[in-house]
């Protein structure tokens, strides 16, 4: 049903439980929205964006070509953390050429704890069902790396992205605009969000940054000076980490593009 909010307020997000009223046999007004669950966020300097709501997945779609990049991956895994959602990533196009270098890849990350599924959605989805069983999973990615494929292999019988095709652009380019839920069975729904170049992480502080790195967390709170910015500082305890090989270098250096971009260091 399509429905308006009241007022010029656009405080709805994709996935969100709301109470309507009618206005029309197929029209209403969203009178209230129910409390959410999680609320997963992008931003920049200048403004934040709701991605979607009461999520509690996030699976984030990577391709074996064009190549990923690996600083978003890292981003969406932040903000997975950062608003409480498990995180499962997904390397598709497994049945072109060679994926051993981007498995490889992904191990560093499947030794943090995250769970990585290797996929062909033109062939066979069936490696994602379990996944996404009694989960919200919202699904992000770059451009072009299959998302729309997947969402058509989940769902057959909706003709997803073709159909907005036709209707909006009728250029036979898939393009995603917005975000749009779809219930995959009576306890699983999928929501597909627009392809990501960039996941600005602007509306989180320097203190969740260093939460959301998983394998920071042991380490923090143990550096010489409280506020250590994990830096140069004496007696760093996560560059102490690094140096013993606990956490990766790698890992440090996007903590740090992150920080630098808050303009807190
Ligand atoms: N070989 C192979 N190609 C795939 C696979 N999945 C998707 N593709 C191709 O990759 C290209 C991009 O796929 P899309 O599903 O449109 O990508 P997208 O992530 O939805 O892109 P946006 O709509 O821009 O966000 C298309 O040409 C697909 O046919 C796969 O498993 N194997
Ligand atoms: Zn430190």
């Amino acid at each position: 049903m399509s429905c308006v909010t009241r007022g010029k307020k656009t405080d709805v997000a994709c996935g969100d439980q709301v109470d309507i009223k009618r206005t029309d046999h197929s029209e209403g007004v969203v009178e209230h929205i129910h409390e959410r669950r999680s609320l997963l966020y992008r931003s920049n300097a200048f403004r934040t964006k709701m991605l979607a709501a009461n999520v509690t997945q996030i699976v984030i779609v990577l391709a074996t070509t064009p190549s990923f990049y690996e600083s978003l991956l890292n981003r969406c895994l932040i903000a997975a953390e950062a608003a409480g959602i498990q995180a499962l990533i997904v390397l598709n196009k497994c049945d072109l050429a060679d994926n051993s270098a981007a498995l490889l890849q992904l191990a560093n990350y499947s030794a943090l704890g995250y769970r990585v599924q290797a996929l062909s959605a033109k062939q066979d989805i069936a490696p994602l069902l379990p996944w996404l069983q009694g989960h919200v999973s919202v699904l992000v990615g770059q451009s072009g790396m299959g998302k729309s494929t997947i969402v058509n292999a989940l769902l057959p019988d909706q003709g997803v992205r073709t159909q907005e095709v036709s209707a909006v652009l009728d250029s036979g380019k898939h393009t995603t605009t917005a975000a749009h839920l779809y219930h995959l069975n009576a306890e699983s729904d999928l929501i597909d969000s627009p392809g990501l170049q960039e996941f600005g992480l602007h509306h989180l502080d320097v203190e969740q940054l260093e939460q959301a790195f998983i394998e920071f967390r042991p380490h923090l709170g143990k550096c010489r000076f409280n506020n250590c910015r994990h830096v140069h500082e004496p007696d760093c305890a996560i560059h102490a980490a690094v140096a013993s090989g606990q956490i990766q270098q790698q890992r440090l250096d996007y903590f740090q593009e992150l920080v630098r971009e808050l303009g807190g260091a």
